[in-house]
């Protein structure tokens, strides 16, 4: 197993650095440059030096195996975050003999494989690093800490003990009196199903906490949806104009949202023309409009939105501050009533963001699928009588193999290029 070592923290200038370094040679390395190492998990300072000449004064800090964050042998250089002081220490480290930069994620990859974390913690671990928004941070905390694994455990629990009751019956089927267990083991079945059914509604909502809540702004030219964008951004993200159809692609602006990660989507006004570039924009609008989780109508007027609002779209009035308006009444310009919108819409994206899963992508969808179309064949077996129990215990076995790959005890290695691929160097 090679020994591998890499920056840990932001490439760039900074107070402190820290450089890991992971595998059977590590404290030796550390050595190398520090001298006599402090005991493990306790920090000692040091001159790092090599062939004499000193590279740095440092914070060194050791882990034991399988008592690290790898499992492996670790060793931390805390050093002073310049430049050249990073650079220096690499260029020492990749000099001794056995020691190799680490590919992005390979630390992690590492834990993985020595069962400190799961895979659905690999991919928590992810999501936290690439977190922004307090919603992001929090769920991803959840799945790091291995929410994900203590559903699988309770529902493979409740499924091998109903494959058990199932394969007692194929034992003793020659008994005089023959145990009914199939009001128990449906009563299992659809007790993991209705728990596996509640986390499939909320994938869609843990999606978009991972990946973001998108907010469009619709309504006729003019109507003042590009000023409301810069409002809501504070700056001047997108070019506003007393011409009308001003607007054309798309103007996209991520914020954080009182915690909500939403990427807020200022559009072209609604309107019939002639102009081809205009009419381009038109039906973009209106596609993202429809895609998006939460539509903004900003009324110009008496005016009425072009297209139908979904249950829960905010209807606002624009330019507020030229006169007073029913219902809710905004100023781009101004600010007036833009706090209170700001207010609305939080309050529906949270609507939303509340049935959040801790299952938050296609693969968790399409696992816990597996799982439940396998347990509706159980089912099936089941009803159809006890000749059928090899086969309703071999589909519980089934399901309870789909549940597994959430959390990677089947074999996953086709997924892990893919999800270290987003990994940084370092981690
Ligand atoms: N300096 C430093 N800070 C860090 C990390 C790190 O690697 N180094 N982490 C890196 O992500 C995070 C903390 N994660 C860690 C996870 C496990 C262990 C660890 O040594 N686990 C041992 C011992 C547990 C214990 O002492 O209770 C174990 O699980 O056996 C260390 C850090 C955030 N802060
Ligand atoms: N008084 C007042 N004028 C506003 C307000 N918001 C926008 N305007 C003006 O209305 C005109 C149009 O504003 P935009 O923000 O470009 O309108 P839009 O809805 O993005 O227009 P298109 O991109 O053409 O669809 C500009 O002259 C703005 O200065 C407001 O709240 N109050
Ligand atoms: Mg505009």
């Amino acid at each position: 197993m090679d020994t591998i070592f890499a920056l840990a923290t932001a490439r760039g200038k900074a107070g402190v650095a820290v450089i890991r370094i992971s595998g059977p040679c590590a404290w030796l390395a550390a050595e190398r440059l520090a001298g006599v190492l402090p005991p493990p998990r306790q920090t000692g300072l040091r001159v790092l030096q090599l062939d004499g000449s000193a590279l740095d004064e440092a914070v060194v800090l050791c882990f034991e195996r399988g008592k690290s964050f790898t499992g492996e042998e670790v060793a931390e250089l805390h050093i002073h975050g310049a430049i050249a002081t990073v650079s220096a220490v690499l260029r020492a480290l990749g000099d001794i003999d056995g020691l190799r930069l680490a590919e992005p994620g390979e630390f992690t990859r590492r834990a993985l494989e020595n069962g400190r974390l799961d895979l659905a913690q690999v991919e928590g671990l992810s999501d936290l690093i690439d977190a922004e928004t307090e919603a992001q941070r929090k769920q991803a905390l959840k799945v790091l800490s291995g929410a994900v694994g203590s559903l699988v455990d309770g529902w493979r629990a409740k499924l091998v003990r109903a494959a058990a009751l199932i394969e007692a019956t194929i034992d003793f089927a020659d008994e005089d009196v023959p145990v009914d267990v199939s009001p128990e083991v449906l009563e299992l079945i659809d007790c993991v199903k209705a728990g596996i059914a509640h986390e499939l509604r909320g994938v869609s909502a843990g999606e978009r906490v991972r990946e973001g809540f998108e907010v469009a702004i619709v309504g006729r030219p003019n109507a003042g949806k590009s000023t409301l964008l810069n409002a809501l951004a504070g700056r001047e993200a997108a070019i506003t104009s007393e011409i009308a159809g001003t607007t054309r692609d798309v103007i996209e602006v991520r914020m954080d949202l009182r915690g909500l990660p939403v990427t807020v989507l200022d559009t072209a006004g609604l309107r019939e023309t002639e102009d081809r570039i205009e009419t381009i924009g038109i039906e973009r609008a209106l596609e993202r409009a429809r895609a998006a989780d939460l539509r903004i109508f900003l009324l110009d007027g008496a005016d009425v939105p072009l297209i139908a609002p979904s249950a829960g779209d905010l209807i606002v009035h624009g330019k507020a501050d030229l006169g007073a308006q029913d219902g809710l009444a905004v100023s781009g310009k101004t600010g007036e009533g833009v706090d209170t919108l700001v207010t609305l819409m939080t309050e529906r994206l949270e609507g939303q963001a509340a049935s959040a899963s801790v299952m938050s992508r296609e693969r968790h969808r399409i696992s816990l699928m597996d799982a439940v179309e396998a347990m509706e064949s159980a089912r099936n077996e089941v009803l159809r009588g006890s000749d059928r129990a090899e086969l309703a215990a071999e589909s519980l076995r089934q399901a309870a193999r789909a549940l597994e790959s959430l959390v990677g005890r089947v074999d996953v290695e086709h997924l892990l290029d893919e999800i270290f691929a987003s990994f940084c160097i370092g981690k």
